[in-house]
């Protein structure tokens, strides 16, 4: 079963006079379970297809289908209500919000969808437990490390349960302990919450645990291997 469906995908830029390519004839079926890592030089998309793929911008042509929901012809209302419940997003600057605590930081999520306050507390501190986070709950991300904070914005992505998770950069600001940890929280979570995982990189610590390392070049694919050798 695919997780996401990206079929003929088109995305061009306007600058001025200028058209800038961001995506040109892209197709990829990403199964569910995947751990996938789009790779390829400044410029060459992979934020453009992950945008995409995430409802948070939309191709010029082509049909994307999440599990069985078509999505590129979903209004602003409809997307913000995917991203909300069946898309986690990571990225490389966190995106935490400072005047709230790790475990606020979590909460938020489960607040927008409506989750009571005791269950929203619970889940919370599981989650952050989970991912290694016990003890430093109440701390505002100013007081966290950067690999914690990433491993708050990786709380607050699963905390709603979804079943694609989007990072674009995820390991760009971490020294290399933090990026194998967070590797490894990715590999842990994929496995036991069966997440599929779609990540845009350009550290090869990453690509290392990829099973499926997806290569882009001025918009459009130029390969796309199978890793059965990843880290484990
Ligand atoms: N909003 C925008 N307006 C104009 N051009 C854009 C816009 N977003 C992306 N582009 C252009 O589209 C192309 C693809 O950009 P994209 O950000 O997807 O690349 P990337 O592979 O993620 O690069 P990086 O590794 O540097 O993040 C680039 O040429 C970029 O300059």
């Amino acid at each position: 079963m695919s997780a996401i469906h990206c079929r003929d995908l088109c995305k061009t830029f306007h600058q001025g006079e200028e058209e800038i390519t961001g995506l040109d004839h892209v197709s990829l079926d990403i199964e569910a379970g995947s751990f996938v890592a789009l790779v390829g030089p400044s410029g060459s998309g992979k934020t453009t297809l992950l945008n995409a793929m995430g409802g948070l911008d939309r191709p010029d042509s082509g049909e994307i289908v999440l599990g069985d929901t078509r999505i590129d012809t979903l209004d602003q209302g409809e997307l913000a209500d995917l991203r909300l419940n069946r898309i986690g997003f990571v990225f490389q600057s966190y995106n935490l919000v400072p005047v709230l605590s790790a475990r606020e930081n979590v909460e938020f999520v489960m607040q927008l969808q409506g989750v009571g306050a005791q269950e929203r507390a619970a889940r919370a501190e599981a989650v952050l437990a989970e991912i290694g986070l016990e003890g430093l709950s109440g701390r505002r991300p100013a007081e966290l490390s950067g690999g914690q904070q990433q491993r708050v914005a990786v709380a607050r992505a699963i905390a709603s349960e979804p079943q694609l998770i989007l990072a674009d950069e995820p390991t760009a600001n971490l020294d290399s302990h933090s990026a194998t940890q967070l590797m490894e929280l990715f590999v842990h979570l994929n496995r036991e919450h069966k997440v599929t995982f779609v990540m845009a990189t350009h550290d090869t610590r990453v690509m290392r645990y990829a099973r499926r390392v997806v290569s882009l070049q001025d918009g459009r694919i130029e390969s796309d291997q199978r890793t059965p050798e990843a880290v484990e």
